[in-house]
């Protein structure tokens, strides 16, 4: 997120290991260009994974305001970066939120900082739009929650299958969303 600078405490947990990695590369962990590696290494992934830190009820804080808005709410194009764990490699892309209110609403830059909580951490697409829905409808407690996630692999494009222009769309539907197929082909339009 625009104000996620490197946070997260360097422990010096990892560090040690990756060192252990890249004398298993066969490199010099004492030459001069990697001798911080391994604290860089551990500051970013502690960076990349800071999500499990963050819950959600302190990203939405007190932004639910009473308002009688019963129509759909979209925030879509959501810039995501995760991690997958089957490989530790990024997968990233698009995340597109929607929810239909039911006497509230929330503060619109609360459904990125939702997103950023499971997306920082070490994922599954397919858990990732769930989690991101899940936690909306307990939250808002609102009448349906649509979640659209369209994503990359890089354990897909730079490594295994080597495809390049496969992308992964996964969706989680709850309530209205799930239950009346015109509102569902409205989110899917919109988007
Ligand atoms: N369902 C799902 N699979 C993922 C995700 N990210 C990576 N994967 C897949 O996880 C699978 C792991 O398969 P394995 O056969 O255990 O690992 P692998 O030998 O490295 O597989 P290849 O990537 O096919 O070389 C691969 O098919 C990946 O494409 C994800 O977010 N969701
Ligand atoms: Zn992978």
């Amino acid at each position: 997120m625009a104000d996620g600078t490197e946070q997260g405490g360097v422990t010096g947990e990892i560090a040690p290991l990756v060192r252990g990695i890249l004398a298993g590369l066969g490199e010099n962990p004492e030459r001069e260009g990697l001798l911080k590696t391994p604290e860089r290494v551990e500051k970013s992934l502690r960076f990349l994974t800071h999500g499990y830190g963050l819950t959600v009820q302190d990203a939405i804080g007190d932004a639910l305001f009473e308002e009688d808005h019963h129509n759909m709410v979209i925030v879509r194009d959501i810039e995501m970066y995760s991690m997958c764990e089957h490989h530790m490699l990024p997968f990233f892309g698009k995340v597109h939120v929607a929810y239909i209110p039911n006497g509230r609403i929330v503060g619109l830059s609360k459904l990125p900082r939702v997103v950023e909580i499971f997306a920082r951490r070490l994922q599954v697409q397919e858990r990732l739009t769930e989690q991101v829905a899940s936690a909306l409808m307990d939250v808002l407690e609102p009448q349906g929650v649509g979640v659209v996630v369209e994503a990359a692999h890089l354990c897909m494009m730079m490594r295994g299958v080597e495809k390049q222009n496969s992308k992964t769309v996964t969706s989680a539907m709850k309530g209205v969303f799930l239950d009346d197929r015109a509102t569902r082909e409205e989110f899917l339009r919109l988007l």
